[in-house]
């Protein structure tokens, strides 16, 4: 019967390094239990793939954490995208994905393009640097919360917040609680700006609204997908940008390859995406008794998918464990898959392009200044800090 895999990947032992217990459970078969939780996983691309692509048996309105909306209370109200099936999330998924279409993302472009480069500037000038604290986070939320429409104080709270949002994922553990009570007071700030008064006309945000006044959203639904842009629009690029950073410090023939040729920046963020997955995992609930692979699923069992592990599988990639920038990444599972799949990726994608382009021309050399210290998160590959000497060219 199905393979018993007895360690915990919510811990901090397996967070801080998940990559050794990952081709254990792709080695233990298709699909694997996990008695802790009581849930299934699934660690192979094959199966990560499949889950993800049959959103009508592995549903996400129960939740996509280990927390069935079923069966308990959810920990904030469920978002009317992530959290929700068709026909509820056909519509939020329109709206959304026309805003963050690949025509908004060349509107955004050449403001994208001058942040980057007025930052990288400033950088290179200071030479020393924390990579994840004056470049991951910097940059995402400066240029994110302007293009939603988001008034410039504060905004420091988008961090918290999405901390707690990717903690909520996991179960009840240290790491969720810390980050709840964190958030705490800040709740009526984040859903403050989700109000229309306090978006710019014209922005993101406001572009939702718009969606009331064509009738394709209610009153009451505008504000929760502001709080999606907000909850997934920040968290998730910084990580991106970080572990991209960390990947070429760490790998410097492959930072020689991108500085003599900045055009390789799009093709370097995604092989980084794949190799250093921000987005780790997350769940499906069954929605009916199934088969996966040929293992009985129960309905309302809980199923865990493992896209950082898909993305280093054998079985789909040839020397996974190398970060190798002229790879074609694609097919990797970071952005997710199917109909769930990342409905901001082109918006992510560009900043990750701007950044590791801009830094490809300005820096001959990004040097490691010691060990970075981890930010452990039960969904999120993220690092505290990134001590870096940016080597002018
Ligand atoms: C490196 C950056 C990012 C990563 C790794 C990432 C990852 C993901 C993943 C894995 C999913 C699928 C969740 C699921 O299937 O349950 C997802 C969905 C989503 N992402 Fe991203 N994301 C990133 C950036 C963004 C940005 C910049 C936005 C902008 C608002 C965004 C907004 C969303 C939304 C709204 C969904 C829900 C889509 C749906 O359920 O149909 N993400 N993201
Ligand atoms: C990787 C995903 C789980 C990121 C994410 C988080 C939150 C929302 C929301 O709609 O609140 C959407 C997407």
């Amino acid at each position: 019967d199905i393979p018993v895999v007895d360690f915990d990947p919510f811990s901090d032992e397996f967070l801080t390094d998940p990559y050794d217990y990952h081709r254990r459970m792709r080695d233990a078969g298709p699909v694997v239990h996990i008695p802790k939780y009581g849930i299934l996983a699934v660690a192979r691309h094959a199966e990560v793939h499949g889950v993800l692509n049959d959103w009508q048996t592995f549903i996400s309105s129960a939740g996509v954490g280990l927390a069935n909306f079923r069966t308990e209370k959810p920990f904030r109200p469920p978002s009317l995208i992530l959290e929700a099936d068709p026909p509820q999330h056909t519509r939020s998924r329109t709206v959304l994905g026309r805003i963050l279409s690949p025509r908004t993302v060349q509107q955004i472009r050449p403001q994208f393009q001058a942040v980057a480069e007025a930052l990288i500037d400033r950088l290179v000038e200071k030479g020393t640097i924390d990579g994840v604290k004056e470049l991951g986070e910097a940059y995402p939320l400066k240029v994110f919360p302007d293009a939603v429409g988001l008034t410039e104080d504060g905004r420091e709270n988008l961090l918290a917040y999405g901390d707690m949002v990717f903690n909520a994922f996991g179960p009840r553990n240290q790491l969720l609680v810390n980050a709840a009570k964190r958030v705490e007071p800040l709740t009526d700030w984040i859903m403050s700006n989700c109000q229309r008064r306090n978006l710019r006309p014209g922005g993101f945000g406001d572009q939702i609204y718009q969606a009331v006044e064509t009738g394709e959203l209610t009153e009451t639904e505008a504000p929760m997908l502001v709080r999606s842009f907000l909850s997934a629009g920040v968290d998730t690029t910084v990580n991106g940008i970080g572990n991209a950073l960390w990947c070429l410090a760490n790998h410097p023939d492959q930072w020689d390859k991108l500085h003599a040729n900045p055009a390789l920046a799009r093709q370097a963020f995604e092989e980084s995406l794949r190799f250093e997955a921000a987005v780790q995992t997350f769940f499906r609930t069954a929605s009916r008794d199934c088969e996966l692979a040929g293992v009985p699923i129960r309905s309302d069992t809980k199923v865990l998918t493992f896209l950082a592990s898909a993305n280093r599988d054998p079985r789909q990639w040839q020397d996974p464990d190398v970060f190798d920038i002229e790879r074609r990444a694609t097919g990797h599972m970071t952005f997710g898959s199917g109909l769930h799949g990342c409905v901001g990726q082109a918006v992510a994608r560009l900043e990750g392009e701007l950044i590791l382009s801009t830094l490809a021309r300005r820096v001959r050399r990004i040097e490691p200044l010691g060990p970075p210290t981890r930010r452990l998160n039960n969904t999120l590959r993220a690092l505290a800090s990134l001590p870096l000497k940016l080597h002018a060219a």
